[in-house]
Formats: structure tokens, sequence, C-alpha cells
């Protein structure tokens, strides 16, 4: 069963690079053929892992054709408002029946969906699975060791995607509930967002703390007004992934919080999903009446141009209640 991945970026390359180590040859595509020159010569992507050594058997395509040629498993490893386009994109070149390995961390923002319920709308028949879990690029690439969650509806196609798909570095748990997988990795953006622009107003270790604890609280809320299952909340994708993005710079949604805070210029970071995902992610709590304070002052920082320090200031403003009602 070959593999290829779609998206030449940070978390693409890293994935290639991961299934490749051991000599097993894996198409990369990516559109930018620059980064594709670069690969094939130097054996790194200077413009997304710069300094990471690339193995051998990934192979740096710039053609969507000749990467899908023969390819059984496909993972999609895209940004979430580049899903849809890019699937319109692949769809002549799919072999029939091909697993597609959704690697997205984001909501449309214009539909309110989730990578499986785009890709279900513009590749239909095709088995679906979502990866997804605490786990950065460099860190894959690097090769250091790392634990995630792969869901899909059947509990055997995940069982046998993990298996395909898992290194010796790279452990991949089975599950089935796969909004739940992509609710836990969406909403964990959006909160590292506030919990960057907490450090960066210099806040301090408590208040970030009890950031991620009551960011938690609304992933949960939020996440199972959408349908998740809580244990799938509790585990990789959900905590285990809040805890590594709210946990420093090395997140990029944490380091756009943490310009905000400082009151920097954020235009030239890198992709952070969750400032794409906030807006719609307060859109669905409202539509379900579900108190979401944080990822609704997210929303107002990124969209309103509340500044952080109102923002904060604003959260500590509401009013006491119970911890958990
Ligand atoms: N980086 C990480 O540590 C992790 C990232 N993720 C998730 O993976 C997804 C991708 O992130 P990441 O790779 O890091 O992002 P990057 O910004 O590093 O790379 C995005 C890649 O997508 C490509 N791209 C954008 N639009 C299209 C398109 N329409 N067709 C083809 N290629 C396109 C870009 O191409 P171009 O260069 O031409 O713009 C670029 O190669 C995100 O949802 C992210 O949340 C998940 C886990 C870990
Ligand atoms: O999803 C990630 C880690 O699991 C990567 O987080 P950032 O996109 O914030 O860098």
């Amino acid at each position: 069963m070959s593999v290829s991945v779609i998206g030449g970026g940070a978390w693409g390359t890293a994935l290639g690079a991961m299934r490749a180590r051991d000599g097993e040859p894996v198409r990369l595509y990516a559109r930018d053929a620059e980064s594709v020159a670069a690969i094939r010569t130097t054996r790194e992507n200077p413009r997304y892992l710069p300094g990471i050594a690339l193995p051998a058997s990934l192979e740096a395509v710039n053609d969507l054709g000749l990467a899908l040629e023969g390819a059984d498993i496909v993972l999609l490893v895209l940004p979430a408002q580049a899903l849809r386009l890019a699937c319109r994109d692949l769809k002549p070149h799919l072999r029939p029946g091909a697993a597609l390995v959704l690697c997205s961390k984001g909501i449309e923002r214009d539909t309110g969906l989730f990578a499986s319920a785009v890709v279900e709308e513009e590749l239909p028949g095709h088995p679906v699975a979502v990866l997804s879990g605490p786990s950065f690029a460099s860190d894959v690439a690097a090769g250091l060791p790392t634990a995630v969650t792969l869901a899909a509806s059947e509990g055997a196609l995940a069982a046998s995607l993990a298996q395909r798909l898992s290194s010796p570095a790279f452990r991949i748990y089975a599950g089935d509930d796969i909004l739940g997988v992509e609710a836990g990795g969406s909403l964990k953006n959006v909160l590292a967002i506030a919990a960057g622009a907490s450090a960066g107003l210099g806040l301090g270790a408590s208040a970030l703390a009890a950031l991620v604890t009551r960011g938690f609280v609304e992933l949960r809320r939020l996440g199972e007004a959408l349908g998740a299952r809580p244990d799938t909340l509790l585990g990789l994708s959900g905590l285990g992934d809040l805890v590594l993005t709210c946990s420093g710079a090395q997140s990029r949604n944490f380091a756009y919080g943490l310009a905000l805070g400082r009151g920097e210029d954020t235009r030239t970071l890198k992709l952070a999903e969750g400032v794409y995902s906030a807006a719609i992610a307060a859109q669905l709590a409202r539509e379900r009446g579900i108190e979401a304070p944080i990822i609704e002052t997210v929303a107002a920082m990124l969209d309103e141009g509340l500044p952080a320090a109102d923002a904060m200031r604003a959260l500590l403003a509401r009013p006491l209640k119970r911890e958990f009602d």
C-alpha cells in the first residue's frame, strides 16, 4: 500500500519524512516548485523545515498526477481553508478507493465544517480518517517520540491505517470518533492564541494555567455540543494537544497570541489555524447556547481589534460563579 502526502509545508514534509525514514518510497506533493527543487537538491525544505535532513526515499514532486499515481493512502496536509479547493484539484487523479487521511486542524470559515465533512462533500466514496494529536512538525521530522490519534468511522480501517502509518517514534492510537478528534484539534488552536496573549502581556504562569484549564472547559462544552465523545476530548487529540500548543512559542498559534499580547506585528507570522477558526468557533458556540468566553475573546481580538490587555481584563471581570455547573 503506497503512501503519498499532499502539502509540502511543515507538517506534510514532517509526516513524509517520518514514513520515508526506513527507506519506504513516499511521494510528497508541494505546489511550490522552488520548494520541490530545494528538497530534491539539498534534502531539506528550507522554507518550512529548515535545518532538518530529509530521507532520500522522500520524493518531492510538483505534479499532482505523479504524486497520486498508485497511491492507496493519501495524507491531505493542507490549511483548513485551502482543503475544499485542493480536493477539487485532486479528484481526477485519485485512485478509486484510496484512503484519505486528513491532517488539517481547523474549521472551514464559510461553512463551519470540519475537514471530514468538507472531504465528504468534495470526494465522496473514499474511506476517510483523521490524524491529530500533540505533534510539532520539527519534532516528528527529527524523529523525536510522538503519540497521536487516528480516527475513522470503521474501527477496522482505523486499526489498519494506524498500524500502517506508525513508526517506532510515531505511535498512532486508533479510534472511531472522527468529530471528537477534529473538534479537539481545531479548538485547541483558538485557545492557544489566548494562552500566548496572556504570556505576551506578562501575566505569569498561574494565569496561563488558569486559561488552559478554563479553555479546556470550553473545548469540552463546545466539543460535546458538536457531537464529540467526552473520552476523545480527554485524549491525545483534545487535552493532549491543548497542553502542547499552550506550552510555548514553538506553537505557531501560541506565537501569534504572544505577538498580540506584546503589541507586535502579526502579519509576517507563520500559519496559525486558530486565527481562521476563532470567529466560526465562537459562532458555533453561540448557536448552541454554549458559554465560551475565552473563544469569544480570541475572536474579538482577531476580528474586532480588541486590544489583548482589554481582552484579558474583560475575562477577569466576568462575574464569579461555581467552578462546575
Ligand atoms: N506544523 C505542525 O506542527 C502541525 C500542523 N498541523 C496542521 O496541518 C495543516 C497544515 O499545516 P502546516 O503544514 O504546518 O502549514 P504550513 O503553513 O507549514 O504549510 C502549508 C502548506 O500547504 C500548501 N498549500 C496551501 N494551499 C494549498 C493548495 N490549495 N493546494 C496545495 N497546497 C496548498 C502550502 O503551499 P505554498 O507553500 O505554495 O503556500 C504549504 O506547502 C494545518 O491545518 C495545521 O494545523 C497538524 C499537526 C502539526
Ligand atoms: O498542532 C500542532 C501541534 O500538535 C501545531 O501547533 P501550531 O500550529 O500552533 O504550531
